[in-house]
């Protein structure tokens, strides 16, 4: 479960290098509720330009999974902010589901989303996940229908993920109708919080979505774009944007 309303922030783990990520953990954890950490993988195909690109800097810089998991045991020695692995099947598949799972929550991750997991196939990860206390987020989408979205809700422990969108992630100028319909539908249905997240990337945004009701919102893009132009000198710049957006939820 997450604090309400929450602000979720997302960077890709090992980008531009894993001693900057830790770093920047400790920037986030200022004025963030719940870090997402992305684990680095070659073909993220829900992703847009921006974090596909982190995503190839974390894996030229030699990230590997149990360097994702050191860095957040190092960053629980400083801080008990709420960290979240985002990770698609195939890294996971390949540690061994299981395995995985329980390495995460050794290290102090408290909950996971698998992005490409459908809840069709996900019993079993889900029955270790409770079994192991780490909680699960699935996602839904515009499209996404009533009876899914209720069988989202039952599968995800910590909270719902909203995608706002048709499309990838990447930073939006506006925040789309589809995420307000979306939103309203899932506060009628789910009984977990539900956060929304694509495109989001102004203290407008952040606010508006909360306005309308969302428990949380995701801002990964705008700051992994910071990333991307201040390299491991990003963190001045990253306390200036999440400042900016923490502002949101007060305005
Ligand atoms: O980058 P954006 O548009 O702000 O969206 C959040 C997003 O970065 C983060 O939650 C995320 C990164 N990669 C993903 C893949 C699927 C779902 C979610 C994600």
């Amino acid at each position: 479960m997450i604090k309400k309303p929450a602000l979720i922030t997302f960077i890709t783990a090992g980008d531009p290098n894993i001693d900057a990520t830790l770093e920047f953990m400790l920037v986030l954890e200022k004025y963030a509720d719940v870090i997402e950490l992305g684990v680095p993988f070659s073909d993220p195909m829900a992703d847009g330009r921006t974090i596909q690109k982190a995503n190839y800097r974390a894996l030229k810089s030699g990230t590997r999974i149990k360097d994702v998991f050191k860095v957040v045991e190092e960053f629980r020695e400083h801080s008990s902010k709420p960290v979240v692995l985002m990770t698609y099947y195939n890294p996971v598949y390949r540690f061994g589901a299981e395995n995985f799972i329980a390495e995460a929550k050794k290290s102090g991750v408290d909950g996971l989303i698998v992005v490409d997991l459908p809840i069709e196939e996900a019993k079993e990860y889900v029955e270790i996940c409770r079994k192991l206390e780490i909680g699960t987020i699935f996602l839904a989408a515009p499209n996404t229908p009533d009876e899914r979205l209720k069988m989202i809700d039952e599968a995800s422990s910590a909270f719902v993920y909203l995608i706002s969108l048709y499309g990838t992630t990447g930073s939006r100028s506006e925040i789309p109708e589809s995420a307000f319909s979306l939103l309203s539908r899932a506060k009628r249905i789910c009984r977990k919080p539900v956060a929304v997240g694509f495109g989001v990337s102004k203290a407008e945004h952040v606010k508006t979505l909360v306005e309308a009701g969302a428990d949380g919102v995701v801002v990964g893009s705008a700051i992994v774009e910071i990333v991307e132009k201040f390299g491991e000198n990003a963190s001045e710049e990253i306390e200036r944007k999440v400042r900016e957006l923490r502002s949101g939820l007060q305005l």
